[in-house]
């Protein structure tokens, strides 16, 4: 719609006065800018009624605009209330689904641990196809018989992976006890067994069947990714221990200006603080924020662990090699795991028979090395089975045979795992109690599956109400520039609106409360240089001389000229009470404003922003 100079009471015969520059205008609604020179002499009382109901419709709109803010101020209030809501259902169901996890490893795990779950699973390696397998074995989910002349040993285990399982199936297990770390447990995860088993294999696969470690930090930066609970920060490092001392593997020195090595540095030190936590002295603590970032040093580490060719294995594993990846939780008002938490990775160095593997020298003395060491894990594990209060997980991954010639070793990996598992083979559940500890983890699994789904649909939520809470406060930004009495803390809307001064102008020029919105109107629309244009020499509407000035300056007064306030008691003419039937808001029920730009057609110098309400009510008054 484009509003004619009839519209505001003007002849359009008569043309402009004088030719004047067209005034941008800022793009706030319901500010109006007008030149009067270009206003004949005898329209001038058509104008005077004209801007007085512009004057209206302006301060309607302001009040349009203040009923707005008080509703988004109220509205914001509702949305950051709902915001706190999601935040603690978000915490709710965390803590829900954590705690079925940790139920679940502890069903599956040793159930006579309280806070600790060690699981022990076994992963058997198909015989060499030279060497027929004569030992009988026989592999169950869940157990493991050998049966030699006359005897027969029966080790029952966590989890059997016969030789056709894959590596994802061997993942798959592992990943819960991932969330665990991410959820602030200690884990850790050991690949045990003879040498040649396939422990390197298991734990570092090979690129078109990578193992437990590459998968692992796939894992944990999508899991970090989708957890919006918290934020998280990973750190890595690498050390192997190698004939009896340790070797951070991520150091790196520079051995010239263009390039460097990386150069293991040895014989770290242990250092353990009374509460039990274990520290490497000087071990190097890399930060990774990506899954790239995390396979590069990876590779670095690997790159620089002892291997050596055996009879076994062409490339045996000569120490033990452990991947630390540190995790720091933060923003975390979820109770129970701490803020800090370790994921260690192991790949053990392999158990042997020092004849079988033809080792000699150097070499003798390493497989030596890593016997003992292995012996000692075990007089570990079983010593930190009695610490009750270590919150760590651990799952070893014992690795065996079906060869001939391993069947010693077999039995001697598997008797280990028992050891470390503490459960008594021959304990073995009965149907009925394997069944109900299934039909609980089922249940459990299905608990998470429903916390996670209603997790993501609250984070949905949380994102929607944060961009709600946004757009609220840019709108409240833009009111707190409004009057103090329209602004949304006052509720002044609700009071009848007055001028608040006197000035020797006609009634219906007197400045009003709204005035002072032309400064920071300005400010916002950054058109202060614009308005800064316009003539504002004083008014004489009945006076002889041309009249010229900024309607602006009148409607729209600096806040200095407010020094003269004018009282409500006040009977002076010049305190201009507002009629309240002005106020679209009361008589339309309208509740957002809706605005437009329109230029005259007729008198392209008046352009005028203003509501489809307003311009109605403006041709009903003319
Ligand atoms: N499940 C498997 N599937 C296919 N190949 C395997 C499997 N397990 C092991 N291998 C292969 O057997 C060989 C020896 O495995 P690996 O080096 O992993 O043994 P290891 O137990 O780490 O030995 P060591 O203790 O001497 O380091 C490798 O060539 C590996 O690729």
């Amino acid at each position: 719609m484009v509003l004619q100079l009839e519209d505001f009471g003007l002849d359009p015969s008569d043309g402009p006065a004088t030719e004047s520059e067209p005034v941008e205008l800022p793009s706030t609604p319901s500010v109006v800018y007008m030149d009067v020179n270009v206003v004949p002499e005898h329209d001038k009382s058509g104008l005077a009624s004209t801007i007085s109901s512009l004057q209206g419709s302006v301060l309607s709109s302001l009040r349009e605009l203040a009923f707005v803010a008080r509703w988004t101020k109220d509205s914001a209030s509702a949305s950051a209330a709902e915001m706190w809501q999601l935040r603690s259902r978000q915490r709710n169901l965390d803590a829900k689904r954590r705690e079925a996890l940790d139920r679940i490893l502890d069903i599956k795990g040793n159930l006579h641990l309280s806070s600790r779950s060690i699981r022990v699973f076994c992963r058997v390696k198909s015989a060499d196809e030279r060497k027929v397998a004569t030992v009988p074995i026989s592999i169950e989910a869940e157990k493991i018989t050998i049966r030699s002349v006359g005897t027969r040993k029966d080790f029952v285990v966590d989890r059997v992976f016969s030789p056709e399982s894959t590596q994802e199936d061997v993942f798959r297990e592992v990943q819960p006890i991932l969330r665990s770390a991410l959820d602030g447990h200690n884990v850790c995860i050991l690949a045990y067994g003879q040498t040649g088993t396939g422990k390197t294999h298991t734990m570092e696969g090979i690129s078109d069947q990578r193992g437990i470690v590459p998968r692992t930090m796939e894992e944990l930066f999508h899991q970090i990714s989708q957890d919006k609970s918290a934020s998280f920060t990973l750190s890595m490092s690498m050390l192997e221990v190698y004939m009896g001392s340790l070797r951070d593997l991520l150091v790196q020195r520079h051995s010239s200006a263009r390039s460097f090595h990386w150069i293991p540095k040895c014989n770290l030190s242990i250092l353990s603080s009374s509460d039990g936590v274990v520290e490497i002295e000087g071990l190097t603590d890399v930060p990774v924020t990506d899954v790239k970032q995390a396979y590069r040093w990876y590779a670095r580490g690997k790159h620089a662990r002892s291997t050596s060719w055996t009879n076994v294995n062409d490339a045996s594993s000569r120490s033990h090699c452990l991947t630390r990846i540190t995790i720091l939780r933060s923003n975390d008002a979820v109770g129970g795991g701490k803020p800090v938490s370790k994921l260690w990775l192991v790949d053990l160095g392999g158990s042997e028979r020092l004849l079988k593997t033809g080792a000699t020298g150097h070499t003798l003395d390493e497989g030596r090395a890593i016997n003992l060491s292995l012996s000692a894990l075990g007089d570990v594990i079983a010593a930190l089975r009695m610490r009750r209060s270590n919150n760590s997980k651990v799952l070893m991954i014992v690795h065996i045979s079906l060869g001939d010639d391993d069947a010693a070793e077999t039995v001697c990996s598997l008797s280990f795992a028992k050891r470390v598992r503490a459960v008594e083979a021959n304990r073995e559940l009965s149907a009925e109690t394997k069944k109900r500890k299934q039909q609980n983890i089922t249940e459990l699994e299905q608990h998470i599956q429903e916390a996670e789904e209603e997790l993501q649909k609250v984070s949905k939520q949380m994102e929607m109400a944060e961009k709600l809470i946004q757009e609220k406060t840019e709108i409240l930004r833009v009111a707190h520039q409004l009057p103090d009495e329209m602004a949304p803390e006052t509720q002044a809307a609700e009071k009848p609106i007055r001028a608040t001064h006197a000035v020797p102008v006609p009634r219906f020029m007197a400045s009003t409360e709204c005035s002072r919105l032309r400064q920071k109107t300005a400010e916002l629309t950054g058109r202060s240089r614009a308005m800064s244009v316009v003539d504002r020499r004083p008014i004489d509407l009945f006076g002889s001389q041309s009249l010229s000035c900024s309607v602006l300056d009148h409607v729209m007064p600096t806040k200095k000229k407010r020094a003269w306030p004018c009282k409500r008691s006040d009977p002076s003419p010049h305190c201009n009470t507002l009629n309240e039937s002005h106020n679209i808001m009361d008589s339309k029920g309208s509740l957002l404003p809706r605005s437009k730009k329109v230029v005259s057609a007729s008198n392209p110098n008046l352009r005028v922003t203003l509501h489809r309400q307003h311009r109605r009510r403006m041709s009903d008054l003319i």
